[in-house]
């Protein structure tokens, strides 16, 4: 069966199973489990310093777990090697960071098609889809360059770079935490909006309360692994 089948017959993207992953004398994931279906989002609040970027790196492939697995799409990334992964997850990965991470003296346009061509997607298609992307997301696209945007609008145009290959999984880690409260409405707004409108699934770490409420689930990472957080519950 190959991958797409195998998303088909369980519906889950994400498939963590026993994860455990040590830093120094300290385990930060303890047989974790977390299943995450396509169309589905997640919020993983807990306290600073509890594991939660570290969770994400596990899921891409950046940390080695000590034990467990990772499956993403139907493979488990703990075990594949270096190129294999990259290759994975630039085709089944979006990421979305705290400060966007693009590049300020390119354009939108070029940042987000720079994605695709490096998803080996061919320029003429990796241009067309970035400003289909930008415009559906309101974002200029060639006007001024990224380092002139809003903070809103820099947000905005990250999520569609992490769109752009059309992931089966989207992270964001802290997607809104350097945004003002109106720009963090419009980001948490579109983010979850991905899951319905591009049927990914989509996992969102975060401190900010009014995000993670709008996740399908919220669960809280405490004593090196994931509970259910109660609704209304503040981290
Ligand atoms: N390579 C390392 N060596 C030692 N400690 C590390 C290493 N990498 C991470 N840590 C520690 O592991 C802990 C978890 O870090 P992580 O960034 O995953 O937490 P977090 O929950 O995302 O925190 P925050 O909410 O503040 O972003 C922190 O205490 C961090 O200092």
């Amino acid at each position: 069966m190959g991958q797409t089948e195998e998303i088909k017959a369980d519906g889950r993207v994400l498939d963590i199973s026993n994860l455990r992953y040590e830093v120094a004398d300290r385990v930060l994931l303890d047989g974790l489990d977390l299943q995450v279906a396509a169309g589905e989002s997640v919020a993983v609040v807990g306290p600073s310093g509890s594991g939660k970027s570290t969770l994400l790196g596990c899921i891409l492939g950046l940390h080695r777990p000590h034990q467990g697995r990772v499956a993403v799409a139907g493979s488990d990334v703990t075990k594949m090697r270096q190129r294999a992964l990259e290759r994975h997850r630039s085709q089944y990965v979006g990421m979305v960071f705290q400060f966007g991470e693009l590049l300020p003296e390119l354009t939108p346009l070029e940042n987000v098609a720079l994605a695709a061509l490096l998803g080996g997607i061919p320029s003429g298609e990796a241009y067309r889809r970035a400003e289909k992307l930008l415009r559906d997301l309101g974002v200029p696209c060639d006007s001024v360059p990224t380092g002139d945007l809003s903070g809103g609008e820099r947000q905005r145009a990250a999520v569609a770079r992490a769109l752009v290959n059309q992931p089966t999984l989207l992270l964001a880690d802290e997607p809104t935490g350097a945004l003002d409260s109106a720009s963090r409405d419009i980001v948490s707004e579109l983010l979850f909006d991905v899951p319905q409108r591009w049927g990914c699934a989509l996992v969102v770490v975060t401190h900010d309360v009014a995000v993670a409420e709008r996740a399908d689930r919220c669960l809280e990472l405490t004593g090196a692994s994931l509970t259910q957080r109660t609704a209304g519950a503040r981290s």
